[in-house]
């Protein structure tokens, strides 16, 4: 039986533009800044609500190749739209740089996985992923100007017998952003030197805090399943006075079409029997993203494969499931036990009567599928003493949040990203669900067995 079954909205098509580079950028802004000033007196509409006019002016320090001027209500600063554009763009580019990484571990029996100090796994993709954002973001707004907390260092890349590591990531780096133009964006005019990587890796160790902007990422979220050939995401926020205002979650094994996922027959199968003979090229993935305020969110398909640029240009809204009867409902949650309890979660689904297996994800894909009505509840309850991490939440929760969803602690307070790197306060366990009536349910059976839970 297929787990994921619910019907996509209309795909809304966008036409690409020429400039005077010859170089074909994308309008599919159109459909990103939409999300910013989404207004409820305009008239109502699936396409992106904006217009766009083409202009002479290109960003003076801009690495983006894009001539095409967007006109925004006056409500919000132009630098927002920017801000998510370039997002969307490099996430795109991030997860190239994954399907590349991840079919060579897959496909090589050298043993490419590294541990960290905790034990978890890290790989070339996660730091490959975290210099490239990185460069792009400060090339694109200034080093000066951009702060960012990101899950990976260079303790292990740093190590006396890292070398051959340290080759493959500036490598692996180089070739992703050499594609650069292909998103509209400026790559750089001499490829990177390892210090560049090293410092461009480094460069994304702020502490986040209560006031001003920082980004946040995840270069690779769920790296257990992106070794094991499965499920991951790369993701983006941008987090403003303590609240996620922006959120991009790239999703290369996701298919816009959940009818081709089957997950239960494991991803690896999933993609030997669609890539060959698909013709679309946002198959097998698709990126995700959100503005704070918008009341919309939308995906496009994920590029790749392409010579030449092919921007999507087609960016389709989404829209939490209208599911409300736990009977009919699915929930989803990590796949390992060691991350949240299985067996808290298998009580409380009892208790609440849902009757669906769980389905059990890698990563933020399981944001992503509450946004995107594939799936109506989350449920994380990590073991006592682990906190959670800003990054393992931020892009996801403005994602469902403005999806049409409920994310909150297991006390029903917001998730307070204000405190630095850390969810701190966080009550029991993280509960996303499609709507309030469900999540009402979920808080309150989990106060009614709390008590007698050995967590
Ligand atoms: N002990 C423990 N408890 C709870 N959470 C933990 C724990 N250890 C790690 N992490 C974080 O979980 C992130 C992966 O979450 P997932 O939902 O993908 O988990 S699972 O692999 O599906 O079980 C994972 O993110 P990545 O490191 O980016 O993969 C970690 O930040
Ligand atoms: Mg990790
Ligand atoms: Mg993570
Ligand atoms: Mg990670």
């Amino acid at each position: 039986m297929p787990l994921f079954c619910a019907s996509f909205a209309a795909e809304v098509p966008l036409a690409l533009v020429q400039n005077r580079r010859n170089i074909f950028t994308p309008n599919h802004v159109g459909s990103v800044c939409c999300l910013f000033f989404h207004n409820k007196s305009r008239p109502s509409s699936s396409k992106p609500l904006v217009s766009l006019s083409e202009s002479n002016q290109t960003h003076p320090s801009s690495t983006m190749e894009t001539q095409n001027k967007l006109v925004l209500t006056p409500s919000e600063p132009e630098e927002y739209s920017k801000k998510l554009e370039v997002a969307v763009r490099v996430v795109q580019m991030a997860c190239l740089l994954c399907q590349r990484v991840q079919e060579s571990l897959l496909s090589k029996s050298d043993d490419q996985v590294q541990s960290k100090d905790d034990k978890s796994p890290v790989t070339i993709a996660d730091w490959s992923v975290q210099a490239t954002v990185s460069w792009v973001l400060s090339e694109f707004f200034g080093s000066k100007n951009v702060s960012i907390v990101a899950e990976e260092d260079i303790q292990v890349l740093s190590g006396a017998d890292a070398g051959g590591l340290l080759e493959a990531v500036v490598k692996t780096v180089n070739e992703c952003l050499s594609e650069a133009p292909r998103f509209g964006l400026k790559g750089p005019v001499l490829a990177l030197r390892t210090t560049d990587v090293l410092e461009a890796i480094s460069r994304c160790n702020s502490t986040g805090g209560a006031t001003g902007r920082f980004w946040v990422l995840d270069p690779v979220d769920g790296t257990l399943g992106f070794v094991r050939g499965d499920q991951y995401a790369v993701a983006l926020a941008l987090i403003e006075d303590g609240e996620p205002v922006l959120g991009v979650l790239g999703c290369p094994n996701y298919p816009m079409k959940k009818e081709w996922l089957s997950y239960q027959n494991g991803y690896r199968r999933t993609i030997s029997k669609l890539s060959p003979s698909t013709s679309e090229s946002g198959d097998k993935g698709c990126v995700i993203y959100a503005w704070k305020g918008s009341g919309k969110a939308w995906m496009q398909p994920l590029l790749h494969g392409e010579k030449k640029l092919v921007w999507p240009n087609s960016a389709r809204p989404i829209h939490v499931s209208s599911i409300d009867n736990p009977a009919l409902a699915t929930f989803c949650e990590p796949v390992e036990k060691a991350n949240s309890s299985h067996s808290f979660t298998a009580g409380l689904a009892h208790s609440v009567g849902l009757r669906n297996q769980p389905l059990r994800v890698y990563s933020m894909v399981k944001y992503a599928a509450i946004a995107r009505g594939d799936a109506e509840i989350f449920m994380k309850f990590a073991r006592a003493g682990y906190k959670e991490k800003i990054w393992d939440h931020a892009a996801g929760v403005v994602i469902i949040q403005e999806a049409g969803g409920v994310v909150t602690d297991a006390g029903g307070h917001p998730l307070d990203f204000s405190k630095g790197i850390y969810l701190e306060g966080l009550d029991r366990g993280i509960i996303a669900c499609a709507g309030a009536k469900l999540h009402d349910k979920i808080i309150r059976a989990v106060d009614a067995s709390w008590g007698s839970s050995s967590l």
